[in-house]
């Protein structure tokens, strides 16, 4: 095919760019490249089909605490793009239910209902309750569906299932889940104090909503940034959990500020106030 010369020219000039470009990467993301390609975590990931190698953290820290169950109902923050959820709708089995929250938009991993959200805005921590409750009202009405044929009978029948079910949902919606999980982290910005704090924040809000919908006995799982707030996160788990521990898994890069608390045996009647005064 004969080009124009201007056509060709041009091609030629926008490769060199690309190729100027590339000589120019960053050191660092040439490493992370280099990385990325070497890093048994990341090709095992491939090959399970599994979202990212963050699969394997939490793996490794399901391995040692036993975290998930069939049948569970779990919160995932900073659930994008979805290996965490992908590790959780395993454990937790068709009978459990998962919700994905991200501030970005991703499709969830089959079996996994998500919302995009800013897990700092009090709007979500509703959302997130209402998905609960709704889950729950529908399940207590499929069970009384199933023991009672309300739908040809007559309408004090239907009076007594409206009673029922809002003894129940009384009893179960306030706390509806077992577990909350948080992995979140914002954009790093190469300042460690500050990343640290952003962390932090985040830790809190997800602190807040397992306080509001954790079960009493729930657990907690929550990515932070060592640094020196840490000490005042764990002290505020402390008040909210009668087990907390530090755990690094072997799949977080040793080089990486990244650490897990994992809570369990949430306790009863916790006042925010009191937890984060
Ligand atoms: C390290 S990634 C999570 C990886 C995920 N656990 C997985 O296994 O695929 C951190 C996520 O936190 C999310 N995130 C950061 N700030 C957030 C916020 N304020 N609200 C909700 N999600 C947030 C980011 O968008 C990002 O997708």
């Amino acid at each position: 095919m004969i080009q124009h010369p201007s056509v060709s020219l041009i091609r030629r000039q926008f490769a060199r760019f690309v190729s100027l470009k590339a000589k120019g990467k960053s050191s660092s993301s040439r490493k992370w490249l280099d990385r990325q390609s070497s890093d048994p975590f990341t090709k095992e990931a491939h090959g399970r089909a599994l979202k990212s190698r963050a699969a394997f953290k939490l793996l490794q820290i399901h391995e040692k605490f036993n975290i998930f169950r069939p049948g569970q109902n779990v919160v995932d923050l900073g659930f994008a793009p979805g290996a965490w959820s992908q590790v959780a709708a395993d454990k937790v089995t068709s009978r459990g239910n998962i919700l994905g929250i991200d501030i970005l938009a991703c499709e969830p991993p089959k079996g996994v209902s998500s919302m995009q959200a800013n897990i700092l805005s009090k709007t979500t921590h509703e959302m997130i309750k209402n998905h609960f409750y709704q889950l729950n009202m529908d399940k207590d009405l499929r069970k009384l569906q199933e023991t009672e044929p309300i739908a040809d009978g007559p309408s004090y029948f239907q009076a007594e299932v409206d009673d029922n079910l809002e003894i129940s949902n009384k009893q179960k919606q306030q706390f509806p889940v077992d577990v909350v999980m948080s992995d979140m982290m914002a954009n790093t910005t190469g300042m460690a104090f500050k990343d640290h704090l952003l962390s932090i924040d985040l830790c809190d809000a997800a602190l807040i909503l397992a306080i509001d919908i954790l079960k009493v006995n729930g657990t907690f799982v929550c990515k932070f940034f060592q640094g020196k707030e840490d000490k005042l996160l764990e002290a505020r788990l402390k008040k909210c959990f009668k087990v907390v521990q530090r755990y690094k898994p072997p799949a977080s890069r040793k080089e990486s500020k990244e650490n897990y608390f994992i809570c369990f045996q949430k306790l009863p009647n916790l006042d925010k106030i009191q937890v984060f005064s």
